[in-house]
């Protein structure tokens, strides 16, 4: 497993990840979800030794990366597709990474089976479209058979086909016990795909819940009232013990948890009008933009609830 604790750094004046902590534990797909400058590529450097933290520690199987003999054999991972020397064989790239961690040759060809890369492996890295260079990483992260996989948007170029291939391959390495760290900006695509969720923005952590509860949490439905008189509307329902809640400038009260009757009942005993009275649940992705836009660091805004 990956074990995160109070892990800080910092380059200079910015502080790309805030005191951190997390487990990825094995036989699940934990998805790590975080706006773009969240802090998750320093994070994951940092665990695979190629940074280090201003404080804190990152751990893979109880240790640090620099100390595993053969880390390929331990921990697998996907960060930059176009890792691979351009000029070289996709079939040699992997028979150097197997030859330096004492790897079977032979394992080489399987990686390439197993990834769809069996015809093209005499090519050269460069020539490969971008689908087909994921795909090189994602053959190197599986070379060592590794316990612990730790992928950046592996998804990224590939085709809806490939994307649910990735999706199927990556829950079925974690349904081999696997603890594997899939991170994205995506929050829908992410998902679907992991059963446990981290999500961070300006380098802190905002959630680390089961993908279930998130969802119960974040997107729960709301009667959606729409009138003129929004501010009235909340002032009565918060008399009633419902709690509201609107946009300045929005005409828009969502009030998570009621019911359209009760809500109506309300507004019909203040005398307003309502323009409007249904059901709405936040989808995951505005869930997580409302969630991660006040995050210090993170300069883009939410939409509104509804205008
Ligand atoms: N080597 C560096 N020197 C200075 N600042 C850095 C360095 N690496 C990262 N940062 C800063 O740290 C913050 C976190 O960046 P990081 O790349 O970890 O975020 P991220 O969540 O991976 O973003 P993205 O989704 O865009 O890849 C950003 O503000 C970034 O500009």
């Amino acid at each position: 497993m990956i074990e995160v604790e109070g892990l800080t750094k910092r380059y200079g004046d910015v502080t790309a990840v805030d005191d951190l902590t997390f487990a990825v534990r094995p036989g699940r797909v934990t998805g790590f979800l975080g706006p773009n400058g969240a802090g998750k590529t320093t994070t994951a450097r940092i665990v695979l030794g190629l940074d280090r933290p201003t404080r804190g520690r990152a751990l893979v199987n109880g240790v640090h990366y620099r100390e595993l003999r053969h880390p390929l054999r331990e921990v697998g991972a996907l960060l930059d597709a176009g890792a691979a020397h351009k000029a070289r064989r996709a079939v040699d790239h992997l028979r150097w990474l197997a030859r330096s961690n004492g790897i079977a040759a032979r394992r080489v060809d399987q990686v390439l089976e197993l990834v769809g890369l069996a015809d093209v492996g005499r090519r050269r890295a460069g020539r490969l479209s971008l689908g087909m260079s994921q795909r090189l990483g994602l053959a190197a992260a599986l070379l060592g058979d590794p316990a612990v996989l730790l992928l950046d948007e592996p998804g990224n170029g590939l085709d809806p086909e490939g994307v649910r291939w990735v999706r199927t391959m990556v829950r079925a390495w974690a349904a081999e016990g696997r603890a594997v760290l899939v991170s994205s900006h995506l929050m829908a695509e992410v998902a679907v795909t992991a059963e446990h969720l981290v999500v961070i923005a300006g380098g802190r952590l905002l959630a680390d819940t089961t993908t279930d509860e998130f969802v119960r949490r974040h997107c729960a439905p709301a009667v959606l009232a729409r009138t003129t008189e929004p501010a009235r509307l909340l002032d009565l329902l918060a008399g009633q013990g419902l709690e509201g809640r609107h946009d300045a400038g929005s005409s828009v009260v969502l009030v998570p948890g009621a019911d359209t009757a009760a809500v109506g009942r309300v507004a019909a005993a203040g005398g307003i009008a309502l323009d409007e009275l249904s059901h709405r649940a936040d989808s995951l992705e505005e869930a997580f933009l409302r969630l991660t836009a006040d995050a210090p660091g993170f300069r883009a805004t939410a939409p509104g609830v509804v205008s």
